[in-house]
């Protein structure tokens, strides 16, 4: 027989709380981890009515219903228990007592939260994985995938089956394993081109060591799709080019204009367009220099090769150095591959137009000028010469010596350039050619819009003949080719109220001022309207000086070029 302390010596060391009552409710018998889950002294508890000690204990009712109640979850004080009750038989079946077993389950209950809490991070967290566009893979410290997510699946083309657990380099089809390197240094990588997947898709990969208390737990890897980004640049690039090698659709025939000096200067350009000299264009915007550009190429030995056109004005500085002269391999970020042909090169043997030539840089201007002497280019980054076959013309609407004299535009290149310059007059010296153009205008609309205006009536034709057209023949024909859309179907003579009211008619009257008739125009007509107003103005004031009128517009001269093409002034 095990003696009565050798069992109180048990029922201590075990340790879950055992508390025993006889039929009076009354404690017998409580153990050291009972105690101490209730909080009481057992010399304190043993004796006392248990209800005494835990008011809200259930024994008494095990002891009325002599049922057991097992498992029950209950809060004691801070902790939480879990509790079995179970009455006491003697061996006739007849009660005589009741003992619970209790348990602090805190602890496993902690953890079962932060399980859950886990469990609800981990969701969250898979569900903005899955909500990126961008590809992501994760690897554990060994190499093998333990996370993808949608867009890695649309984008490589392979699934979880195919990816977790296995090796990092199972969707590589070009190149070397990211997350390999990145779990060998610990350090991130980053803009990795490869190719990956059974389609071998180009990405840009970047990539991270995941490092959990400076223990290396993993790598994840973002995936970018450029195969697209590629594809449109190429496009692109296609595009520009083809819309340079627009071929030179114009001839002399197409420069309309029977006055003196327009004669003149036509006659000064046939004659020089079958030598090999270099040409500058001088004239004021819109006077038609492009135009000459495309008779001086067509009317040369040239004319079966290209003709290229840049606007020096269009490119930032450092994009014209490598658009004009080309680059090598590896010469800046993001060159391409093999390094590229730039537009001289491109216009070998045929004709390059640079379009607003006192806005290249200087640095442009010297690499110009060698291309003009020496006759040969230098690709950037490149130091091995290569010969070039081009004829230049080039075209400025702005004053080349005062450039010079401010030191904008150098000397060297000013005389180069200038070795056969001819002078396109404005609009206003020849006003004669008005009546010719507006003819030539009205046959060009009349095809583009598929209508049959006749002519235009005196008085209209009058107030063309009044106004300074700072804008030139562009304004010009712009005007005309407005005055048509505005004629309604049946009308066939061009009349004053076709005319916009800066010519003298009073078209935009009702566009411009702000009236119950025209308040169902959009916001945009209106504000395009007043701006082209101002702009008008402005040049009018500074006699056609662009700079100068940028200067009090408040904006780039790049932006006002823009936008005196976009009004056609
Ligand atoms: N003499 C002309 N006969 C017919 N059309 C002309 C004539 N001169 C110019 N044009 C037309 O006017 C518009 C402007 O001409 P162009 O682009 O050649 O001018 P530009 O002097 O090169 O202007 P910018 O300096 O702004 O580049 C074009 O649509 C062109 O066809």
């Amino acid at each position: 027989m095990v003696s009565p302390e050798i069992l109180r010596a048990i029922f201590d060391a075990i340790n879950e709380g055992i508390l025993v009552v006889d039929t009076n409710e009354n404690i017998i018998m409580i153990n050291n981890a009972a105690a101490k889950l209730i909080g009481v002294e057992k010399k304190d508890a043993e004796g006392k009515n248990v209800v005494k000690i835990l008011p809200n204990t259930r024994l008494p009712v095990v002891l009325r219903t002599k049922n057991p109640e097992l498992n029950q979850i209950q809060k004691l004080k801070d902790t939480t228990i879990i509790t079995s009750r179970m009455p006491i038989f003697d061996e006739k079946g007849d009660i005589k007592g009741a003992v619970a077993i209790f348990r602090d389950i805190s602890e496993v209950k902690n953890l079962a939260e932060e399980l859950t809490n886990l469990k609800e991070i981990r969701t969250l967290l898979e569900a903005i994985i899955n909500s990126t566009q961008d590809a992501i893979s994760v690897v554990d410290s060994e190499g093998k995938g333990i996370l993808i997510n949608k867009a890695y699946t649309n984008l490589v083309g392979l699934t979880k089956e195919d990816i977790i657990g296995k090796p990092a380099t199972v969707d590589i089809a070009e190149g070397e394993s990211v997350h390999y390197k990145v779990l060998k240094t610990r350090m991130p990588i980053k803009g990795v081109p490869m190719k990956v997947g059974p389609n071998k898709k180009e990405v840009i990969v970047h990539a991270a060591p995941i490092i959990v208390n400076d223990q290396l737990k993993g790598s994840v890897a973002v995936i970018h799709d450029v195969s697209e980004i590629k594809r449109l640049t190429e496009e692109l690039d296609l595009t520009k080019r083809k819309l340079r090698h627009l071929e030179a659709k114009y001839t002399f025939d197409d420069i309309i204009g029977e006055s003196p000096v327009i004669v003149e200067a036509k006659e000064a350009a046939r004659s020089v367009a079958l030598t090999n000299a270099t040409i500058l264009l001088r004239g004021e915007s819109g006077t038609g220099k492009e135009l000459f550009a495309h008779a001086i190429h067509n009317s040369s030995y040239r004319k079966h090769s290209q003709f290229v056109r840049v606007n020096c004005a269009a490119l930032t500085d450092s994009l014209l150095g490598s658009e004009l002269f080309g680059y090598a391999e590896g010469a800046f970020t993001g060159a391409k591959k093999g390094g590229r042909k730039g537009l001289f090169e491109e216009a070998d043997g045929g004709t390059i137009f640079l379009d607003e030539i006192s806005e290249i840089g200087l640095s442009h201007q010297a690499m110009l000028l060698r291309v003009l002497n020496e006759k040969e280019i230098l690709r950037v980054g490149e130091s091995k010469p290569v010969p070039v076959n081009v004829r230049v013309i080039a075209a400025t609407n702005v004053n080349l010596e005062r450039a010079v004299e401010e030191g904008r535009f150098r000397k060297d290149l000013y005389f180069r350039l200038n070795v056969f310059p001819i002078y396109i007059p404005p609009l206003r010296e020849r006003k004669e050619d008005i009546p010719l153009l507006v003819e030539h205008f009205i046959k060009k609309y009349n095809q583009e819009y598929g209508r049959a205006v006749e002519s235009i009536e005196k008085s209209a034709l009058k107030s063309l003949m009044d106004y300074d057209w700072p804008g030139n023949i562009r304004e010009l024909e712009n005007v005309i080719s407005r005055a048509i859309i505005n004629m309604k179907t049946g009308e066939s003579i061009i009349e004053k109220k076709h005319l916009p009211s800066f010519v003298g008619g009073y078209f935009e009257e009702k566009l411009r001022i702000v009236n119950s008739e025209n308040l169902n125009l959009p916001l945009k007509s209106l504000i395009e309207e007043t701006e082209k107003e101002a702009i008008i103005s402005v040049l009018n004031k500074t006699g056609g000086n662009k700079h100068e009128a940028a200067r009090i517009l408040g904006i780039s001269i790049r932006n006002l070029f823009y936008k005196i093409k976009k009004y056609g002034l």
